[in-house]
């Protein structure tokens, strides 16, 4: 299995349970993990071959700058389902974190996993 992937992309959105959340803008950040196969890509140095990273973070940062969610969880799952409808994605794993929302705590957040994984043949 192949992976493409996205580290730390920061974005700026209403975020939050408490009703003065929702009167401001907070970051989330967030890792991706996509399964994909790069080998068309590879042999080919065609970006039409594979799962191009900026058009993926391009599609969430408009997605998620214009959302207005109570939960991260919510948020998370429907990043989730826009990815592997809309990308040539089987299988992602994405944390969703909200750095700063409990003191203390560096980050707090949430981590799915969607899809299917690809099955790992055994080697010969
Ligand atoms: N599992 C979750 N716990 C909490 C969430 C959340 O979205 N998922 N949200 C909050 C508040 O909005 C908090 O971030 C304010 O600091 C609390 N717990």
């Amino acid at each position: 299995m192949d992976i493409v992937y996205i580290k730390e992309l920061e974005i700026r959105t209403v975020i939050g349970i408490y009703d003065w959340e929702r009167e401001i803008k907070q970051t989330v950040s967030i890792d991706l993990d996509m399964a994909t196969d790069i080998r068309p890509a590879a042999a080919t140095e065609d970006i039409s071959k594979t799962l191009d990273y900026k058009a993926v973070s391009k599609r969430l940062i408009a997605f998620v700058e214009e959302a207005e969610f109570l939960l991260i969880e919510t948020m998370a799952e429907q990043m989730a389902a826009i990815i592997l409808s809309e990308f040539p994605v089987g299988w992602l794993r994405l944390r969703l974190g909200k750095p700063g929302a409990v003191t203390g705590a560096r980050d707090v957040g949430v981590i799915i996993e969607r899809g299917q994984q690809p099955e790992r043949l055994p080697r010969l």
